[in-house]
């Protein structure tokens, strides 16, 4: 409870006065960290780490008058030092240490044009020596790594073939700026920081250190967003596995052994990527190799063992990450907890979830239309995806009373009565007119994306009374869509 200054000017008293009463030795440990590796003229790396994690502790702002602000590069946060020979004080498992920085004249010793010499000082009881050395330093080393992470651009990944080819990753999504059911971010976070901090269960329990989530729910529902989020959280890089420029199994092997640790391995729409024999099949396939039927393909086995197979623990600290739009069509041997541990529906809008789209989108808390939208979206059985909201929002941006007067026609009392019973049609509900379906389509994503999947849009008659009119422009948008892909 005592403040740190205030409990060193204590110790350093007790110090002095036990000095003095039974000229004892000093009963601190001091540990000097120079910048230059003594004799070899190299920088010594520990000492830049020091540099970088005190500038890190804001405890300095509350104690010290004097301060150096600085910043490494325009994207980097503001840091603080304190000024030379003055100390700043940190704790570690309950134990006071203080660090100082030092300029001292070299002389002539030096081979090196510098003719100062600069270092840090750690000092600490001596009595405390079993808990700092050397876990204090190797927690200021990490410290420093994450920090240093935190700021470094991050990369995804394609497979293209046999190789991973790199660009900078820059998506903006967020756990704040996701619309998610109540409690599902905090869930998700909760289980992303016991993975991070698991290393010693992992092991403990001879587990590799990874975890696997399936994201499932409706086109447009946040699933590749989530996937931006969980990276962004974690700050990982991304590996974006796409099953269809997978050759067979050897290459499969090949491209996990080539992932980093600390990054999310996703494949997405696993359900339609590719049609890959089962187990039974791939055992049958041994015989007909001959034949080239299935030799060399990829298999479900394959991916298994991707996963989850001995190859899976060359890296550490990975996050798999697998979407769908149908989880009944996936394996069930893919889904078995160990493989995905989670399985997390995203799914059409709900209002707690709106009020997170109005508060990012449109800036507003509360609305007097909200009470409203509140009784539409939990009475309507309309099922509006969150993409499809965020549309309506974008448009109307500026004027928060016509954004919410759209949001609530798209939610009406009897909305089935409002979807075309389009027999032909399977899967994805959206409520948006053909226009807007057209919008959402070029904005998301290729137009080959969706087709590859095999998604089925469904128009909504209700903006279109006359039935064949409706038949007419929905004839019409596809034959669009069709020309345009
Ligand atoms: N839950 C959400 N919260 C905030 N924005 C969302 C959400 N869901 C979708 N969006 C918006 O819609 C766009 C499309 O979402 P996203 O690509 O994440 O959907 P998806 O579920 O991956 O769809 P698909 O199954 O077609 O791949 C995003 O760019 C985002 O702006
Ligand atoms: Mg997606």
């Amino acid at each position: 409870l005592i403040p740190p200054p205030l409990r060193e000017y204590i110790e350093r008293g007790l110090s002095m006065l036990w000095e003095r009463l039974f000229r004892s030795e000093d009963p601190y440990v001091e540990i000097r960290v120079d910048e230059e590796v003594a004799g070899n003229y190299h920088v010594n790396e520990l000492y830049n780490q020091v540099g970088v994690y005190l500038g890190s502790l804001r405890s300095a702002l509350n104690t010290h008058d004097r301060l150096k602000a600085y910043k490494q590069a325009e994207s980097d946060p503001i840091s603080f030092n304190v000024h030379d020979d003055e100390s700043i004080d940190d704790s570690f498992d309950g134990v006071h240490v203080s660090w100082t920085h030092s300029v001292t004249e070299k002389g002539n010793a030096g081979n090196n044009n510098a003719s100062t010499q600069k270092h840090f000082t750690l000092r600490f009881l001596k009595t405390n020596r079993q808990i700092i050395l050397p876990a204090y330093l190797d927690h200021v080393s990490k410290d420093c790594a994450d920090i240093e992470r935190e700021n470094s651009q991050r990369y995804i990944y394609t497979n293209n073939y046999g190789s991973w080819e790199e660009s900078s990753f820059n998506h903006p999504s967020t756990f704040d700026s996701l619309a998610l059911d109540s409690g599902m971010a905090e869930r998700i976070k909760a289980d992303l920081d016991a993975f991070s901090k698991g290393k010693s269960f992992y092991h403990t329990n001879g587990r590799a250190w990874k975890r696997g989530y399936l994201l499932y729910g409706p086109p447009g529902t946040g699933k590749s967003s989530l996937i931006a989020a969980i990276a962004n959280y974690m700050l990982y890089d991304i590996y974006d596995l796409e099953l269809t420029k997978v050759s067979d199994n050897a290459q499969l092997k090949s491209l996990l052994m080539w992932t980093r640790p600390k990054s999310v391995i996703v494949i997405e729409d696993i359900d339609c990527s590719v049609k890959m024999p089962n187990r039974d099949e791939a055992d049958e396939s041994s015989k007909e190799a001959t034949d080239g039927d299935l030799f060399g393909k990829l298999t479900l086995s394959g991916l298994l063992n991707f996963v989850d197979g001995l190859w899976s623990c060359c890296g550490e600290e990975r996050i798999f990450i697998f979407t769908t739009n149908f989880k009944e069509r996936i394996d069930s041997a893919l889904l078995r907890p160990g493989r995905m541990d989670m399985h997390i529906l995203l799914s059409y809008c709900s209002f707690p979830a709106f009020k997170k789209l109005a508060r990012n989108y449109l800036g507003i808390q509360d609305h007097p239309m909200f009470l409203e939208l509140e009784k539409a979206m939990t009475q309507s059985s309309a099922q509006v995806t969150p993409a499809a909201i965020a549309e309506i929002l974008i448009i109307h941006q500026h004027n928060p009373d016509s954004a919410l007067s759209e949001v609530l026609a798209a939610f009406p009392r009897h909305a089935d009565a409002t979807i075309d019973d389009a027999s032909t049609c399977k899967g994805h509900v959206d409520t948006t007119t053909g226009d807007e379906c057209a919008s959402e389509f070029s904005n998301r994503k290729s137009k080959r994306h969706y087709f590859r999947r095999g998604m089925s849009v469904f128009l909504r008659k209700s903006r279109h009374p006359d039935r064949s009119a409706t038949s007419r422009s929905h004839s019409n948008y596809l034959e669009d869509v069709c020309k345009e892909t």
